[in-house]
């Protein structure tokens, strides 16, 4: 059914009358949420090298100027992270790059790791020796690439970007629906909690949205792992000539996701990229990571909003504005969710056991993590 999916045993289903249905909701068919979350993150940009080459994407390297970033820069990052409060390291880099560039395999070989995979579990564990949460995104993954990375991960995510078979993944290796959907799946196999989304403006139209959605909800249906879905909307850079998408397209799809999604599922806009304002009233109840310290390296041309400027739209829209740890609340341990926290829990056990010991850390850095897990931190308002 999605293009790429034969190789994988997926069985994603989407009912043509539920494309039908959400087609024909807008921003009048939603309410909107009554609370506003955000993270406060580091952004570690492991490496620019990539097996792929989206065309609307700025971030991946030119053959032949590939590297990484050393554990020592790792932990430096890391370090002035949580010395600015932040409580999340964001790993967000290349796809696979070990696959395409002999120079990252060989370096990794050098330092003594199998491939990326390791390198990245290890750069999780500094973060974490630094007093921070990891949350990846490092790309397509196995369910046993998964399986490793979560006992060093509060979260993890991919964007599912798009179930249509756009011109902008276009290329001998490039990201396809169905392998996409099937690292979701994986992702559930493996109880990640998770964060994807798509990308909207790519080439893809309102059934394709449409259908994207209610993939993500088929998914989430059956592990229960997204915790939150990213309307993200592209922006043009110096690579493309990509049209942002209108206000009143972010508006009918973000209200599209919200009817799409149960309740519990986030449905978070990114503040330098997205009119969050203008969203709200169409159920947008998160914003995502948002740094004092970093860019947001693979949109760097779209600053950050301050921290007042947050508060300011929240204000604006009538809305508490909360920060929150990297991995929502319905997947914390009990003893990490406030005692009047009214969500609905999501099922199981979903953290390793490493990741508990980190909130149950005696020093400063857990302090602040079970602080912004009570809503008590400096930054809630
Ligand atoms: O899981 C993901 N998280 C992404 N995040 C992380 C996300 O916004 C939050 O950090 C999560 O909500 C976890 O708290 C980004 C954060 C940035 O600062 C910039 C870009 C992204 C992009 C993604 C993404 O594609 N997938
Ligand atoms: C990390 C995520 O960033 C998104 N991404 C990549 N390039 C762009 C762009 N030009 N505009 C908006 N989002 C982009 C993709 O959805 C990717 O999965
Ligand atoms: C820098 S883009 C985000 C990570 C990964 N390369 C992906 O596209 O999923
Ligand atoms: S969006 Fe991610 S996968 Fe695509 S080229 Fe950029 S870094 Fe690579």
């Amino acid at each position: 059914m999605f293009p790429g999916a034969a190789e994988y045993d997926l069985d994603v289903t989407v009912a043509d009358e539920d494309v039908e249905r959400l087609l024909s909701v807008g921003p009048a068919d939603v309410s909107a949420a009554s609370e506003l979350t955000f993270a406060r993150n580091v952004f570690v940009p492991l490496t620019t090298a990539c097996r792929y080459t989206c065309t609307y994407c700025t971030y991946y390297d030119v053959p032949g100027e590939a590297s990484l970033l050393s554990a020592e820069e790792v932990r430096e990052r890391c370090r002035v992270g949580a010395d600015a409060g932040c409580t999340e390291a964001l790993f967000t880099f290349g796809d696979k790059p070990d696959a395409r560039y002999t120079a990252i395999h060989d370096q990794l070989a050098e330092w003594g790791y199998d491939s990326i995979v390791g390198y990245h579990e290890r750069a999780c564990e500094i973060a974490l020796e630094e007093g921070l949460l990891p949350h990846s995104n490092p790309g397509d993954l196995t369910e046993s690439e998964f399986r490793r990375l979560r006992e060093v991960n509060a979260s993890m995510g991919v964007m599912l970007e798009t179930t249509a078979d756009v011109a902008a993944h276009a290329g001998g290796r490039r990201k396809t629906p169905g392998q996409r959907l099937n690292t979701i799946r994986a992702a559930g196999e493996a109880r990640v909690p998770f964060t994807t989304g798509i990308l909207v403006g790519i080439g893809e139209d309102w059934r394709d949205r449409a259908e994207s959605l209610l993939a993500i909800r088929d998914l989430h249906e059956r592990y229960g792992h997204v915790q939150e879905v990213i309307i993200q909307p592209v922006v043009p850079n110096e690579r493309s000539d990509y049209d942002a998408p209108s206000t009143d397209t972010m508006r009918r799809v973000t209200a599209m996701a919200r009817a799409a999604l149960p309740a519990a599922v986030s449905v978070q806009s990114p503040p330098n990229l997205a009119p969050v304002g203008d969203l709200l009233d169409c159920g947008v109840d998160d914003l995502g990571g948002v740094s004092p310290v970093t860019d947001d390296y693979v949109n760097p041309d779209y600053a950050w909003p301050a921290l007042e400027e947050l508060r300011a739209v929240a204000e604006a829209g009538g809305v508490p504005l909360y920060e929150r740890l990297p991995t929502h609340e319905r997947y914390l341990p009990a003893e990490h969710r406030r005692d009047g926290f009214d969500g609905e829990p999501a099922p199981g056990s979903w953290l390793h056991e490493r990741i508990p010991e980190a909130l149950a850390d005696g020093g400063v850095h857990g302090e602040r993590f079970r602080a912004v897990a009570r809503r008590e931190g400096p930054l809630s308002a």
